[in-house]
C-alpha cells in the first residue's frame, strides 16, 4: 500500500472543509472570542490584588470588579456554548459527506479490488475512520488556532508587564514542544496498528454473521468463538500500549508546563525581594502563566491526536488513491449493435494467479443457445466476467455485436447482458422489490409476467404475504431453487439481449429446468442464451455445446 505524505492527507480532508468554510471562519471567530474573553480576567484579577493592597490608589471598586467578571465570564459561557453547538453539527454533517463520498467511490472500485479486501476493512474505512476524521476536525483541529491565539495573547500580556518572566516563557515554549513531538513520535505507528486491530476483529464478526449455518453445521462455534477472542485480545494488547502512552502524554506536558509555572513563580518571588516587581503584577503574571497551561494541553493533545488520525487518513486516502473500473474509452451504446459474442484469441490470468484462459477463440451467433460445459476451475464463469468487463482480458478482443466491447460504454454492455450468477444475491427486502431490481420502477403486471416466465410466480403467492413477503438477509427465508428462480425473475424482467444461466437453473429440478427452457421459449426468441452447466439434460437443451478445457 502507498504511504501518502502529511500534505495529501491533508489536502484530501481540506477538500471536504471547503464547502463549509463560512460556518468554520464563524466557529473560529466565536473560539478567538472565548479566547480574547480569557485574556481579561487576569487582568482584572491584578486590579483586584492592588485594590485590595493599596486601596487608595483603586480606580475602580472590588464589587465593580466582580461584576465585570461575572459579565465576562456569562459573555465566555454563552460563546462557548455557541460554538459547541455549530461544531458538532459540522462534525455530524462532515462525517455524513465523507461516508457518502467514500460510499460512492466504493461502487466504482473493480470487483477485483474487493476480492483482495477483507469487507470488515472497507466498512471500519466507511464508518470507524470517517468518524475520526470529523471529530478531529471539528474538536482538537478547530481549538488549535484559538489556543495557539491564547497561548500568545498570554505570553504577550506577560512580556509587557514583566519583560524578564514573559521573555523565560517564550524561551520555555520550544523546549516545551520539542518534549511534545518526542513523546508523541510513537503515537502514529501505534494509532495505524489500533486502527488495523479494530478492523481485524470487525471483519471477523462480519464473516461470523454471514457464516452462521456452517458454523453450526461444523460445530465450529467454541473455534470461533476463540478466532474472535483472539483478534479482540490482539485488539487490547495494541489499545493497551496506547493507554500507557495516552496516560503518560498528557500528564507529562502537564507537569513539564506546571515546572514552568512554578519556576515563574520562584523568579517572580526573588524579583519581588529585589523590588523589581510588584504583588499585584505577580498575581496577574501567575494568572496569565496558567491561562497559557489550556492551551498548551489543547496543542499537546492536538499534536497526539493528530497523529493518531493519521492512521485514519492514511487509510482513507489509500481507499481514495485505489483504482477505480476502467473509463468508457468508446461511446458506442451496445443496445444498437446485435447479440452475437466473439472471443478471439482471449488470454486471461487473476492478479497473482497462473493463466485462466489462453488464446480463447469462440463464436456465438445472436439468437444462438449455447451450452458451455467443462471441468471445475476451466473458466467458464471468468468468461462471463470478462463478457460483463467486471475485469479486461490480458490480451484479444472480445466482441458483441461486433463491437468490441472495450468501444463501447460500460453500462450499455451490462444493460445488454443479464447474468442469473452461480451464488444468488438478493437484498432483504419484499419479492416484489427483488425482481424490480434490475428495473426500478417496473409495475406489478411486468413482476408478475417475470416470475411466471421464471416459474416462480406459484411459490411466491404461497409465501405469507405473497408478493409483499421480505425474504431475509440474501433470501435466507427462501431455499435455493426459489432463490435462483427469483434471480431467474429478476434478470428477464430486464430483458437482455443476451442471457446467460451460470449453473442458475442447477438447483432446479430436472423437470422444472426443461419446463422452463420450454415454457421460456417465447420469452427467450431472439435472445442469444448461454448455458454455464455440468448438467447432461441441460445440455440437451442448447442448439450447441461448447466444451471448455
Ligand atoms: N477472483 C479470483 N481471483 C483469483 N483466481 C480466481 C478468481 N476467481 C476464479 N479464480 C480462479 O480462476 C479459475 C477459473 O475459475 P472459474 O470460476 O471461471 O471456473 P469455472 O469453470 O466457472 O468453475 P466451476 O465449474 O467450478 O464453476 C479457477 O482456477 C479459480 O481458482
Amino acid at each position: 500500500m502507498t504511504k501518502y505524505t502529511a500534505v495529501t492527507q491533508f489536502r484530501t480532508v481540506l477538500a471536504y472543509l471547503t464547502p463549509h468554510r463560512d460556518r468554520l471562519i464563524l466557529i473560529l471567530a466565536l473560539l478567538l472570542c472565548v479566547s480574547a474573553a480569557s485574556i481579561v480576567p487576569p487582568m482584572l484579577a491584578g486590579v483586584f490584588t492592588r485594590g485590595l493592597l493599596q486601596p487608595e490608589e483603586a480606580a475602580v471598586g472590588p464589587w465593580a470588579i466582580v461584576g465585570l467578571w461575572l459579565l465576562v465570564a456569562a459573555v465566555k459561557a454563552g460563546l462557548s456554548a455557541a460554538s459547541s453547538y455549530i461544531i458538532g453539527q459540522t462534525g455530524m454533517e462532515l462525517t455524513h459527506e465523507l461516508r457518502q463520498r467514500l460510499y460512492e467511490h466504493m461502487q466504482v472500485l473493480p470487483l477485483s479490488y474487493h476480492h483482495s479486501q477483507r469487507r470488515g476493512d472497507v466498512l471500519t474505512i466507511l464508518y470507524a475512520d470517517t468518524s475520526r476524521i470529523s471529530h478531529f476536525v471539528t474538536g482538537s483541529g478547530l481549538q488549535a488556532l484559538p489556543a495557539l491565539v491564547t497561548l500568545l495573547a498570554a505570553m504577550g500580556m506577560m512580556l509587557w508587564l514583566n519583560p524578564l518572566l514573559g521573555g523565560i516563557a517564550m524561551l520555555f515554549l520550544p523546549g516545551y514542544m520539542l518534549a511534545m513531538k518526542i513523546l508523541g513520535r510513537r503515537m502514529r505507528p501505534l494509532s495505524r496498528r489500533l486502527v488495523d486491530a479494530d478492523s481485524a476483529s470487525y471483519s471477523v464478526m462480519e464473516e461470523n454473521l454471514g457464516m452462521l449455518p456452517a458454523i453450526k453445521a461444523f460445530n465450529r462455534e467454541p473455534l470461533e468463538n476463540r478466532r474472535f477472542g483472539e483478534s479482540l485480545q490482539h485488539l487490547l494488547a495494541v489499545s493497551r500500549e496506547r493507554l500507557w502512552i495516552d496516560s503518560l502524554y498528557g500528564p507529562t506536558m502537564n507537569l513539564i508546563g506546571s515546572a514552568g509555572l512554578v519556576g515563574a513563580l520562584a523568579l517572580g518571588y526573588q524579583q519581588i525581594q529585589a523590588g523589581q516587581l510588584e504583588a499585584p503584577e505577580l498575581v496577574s503574571l501567575m494568572f496569565y502563566a496558567m491561562l497559557m497551561m489550556g492551551p498548551l494541553q489543547s496543542l499537546a493533545n492536538l499534536y497526539g491526536q493528530l497523529q493518531a488520525t493519521r492512521g485514519a487518513a492514511e487509510r482513507i486516502v489509500d481507499f481514495l488513491n485505489e483504482q477505480r473500473e476502467p473509463e468508457d474509452s468508446g461511446a458506442t451504446n451496445l443496445q444498437a449493435t446485435g447479440a452475437s459474442i466473439d472471443f478471439c484469441e482471449v488470454s486471461f490470468a487473476y492478479p497473482g494467479s497462473s493463466q485462466v484462459l489462453e488464446a480463447l477463440n469462440l463464436h456465438i451467433d445472436a439468437g444462438e443457445t449455447v451450452a458451455i460445459t467443462g471441468p471445475n476451475g476451466a473458466g467458464k464463469s471468468t468468461l462471463v466476467h470478462l463478457l460483463m468487463r467486471f475485469a479486461d482480458p490480458d490480451a484479444g478482443v472480445i466482441r458483441i455485436g461486433g463491437v468490441d466491447t472495450r468501444e463501447a460504454t460500460i453500462k450499455s454492455v451490462r444493460n445488454a447482458i443479464g447474468l442469473v450468477a452461480q451464488r444468488v444475491l438478493l437484498i432483504n427486502g419484499p419479492v416484489r422489490e427483488n425482481i424490480a431490481y434490475g428495473k426500478p420502477g417496473a409495475c406489478n403486471a411486468e413482476i408478475e409476467a417475470a416470475a411466471i416466465s421464471a416459474r416462480a410466480d406459484d411459490f411466491i403467492r404461497a409465501l405469507p404475504d405473497g408478493y409483499d413477503t421480505v425474504i431475509g438477509d440474501q433470501g435466507v427465508r427462501l431455499s435455493g431453487g426459489q432463490r435462483q428462480r427469483l434471480a431467474l425473475a429478476r434478470t428477464l424482467l430486464k430483458n437482455p439481449a443476451i442471457l446467460i444461466l451460470d449453473e442458475a437453473t442447477s438447483m432446479y429440478d430436472e423437470e422444472g429446468e426443461t419446463a422452463f427452457i420450454h415454457e421460456c421459449g417465447q420469452s427467450l426468441t431472439g435472445k442469444t442464451v448461454l448455458l454455464i452447466t455440468h448438467r447432461e439434460s441441460t445440455l440437451a437443451l442448447a442448439d450447441r455445446v461448447i466444451r471448455l478445457k
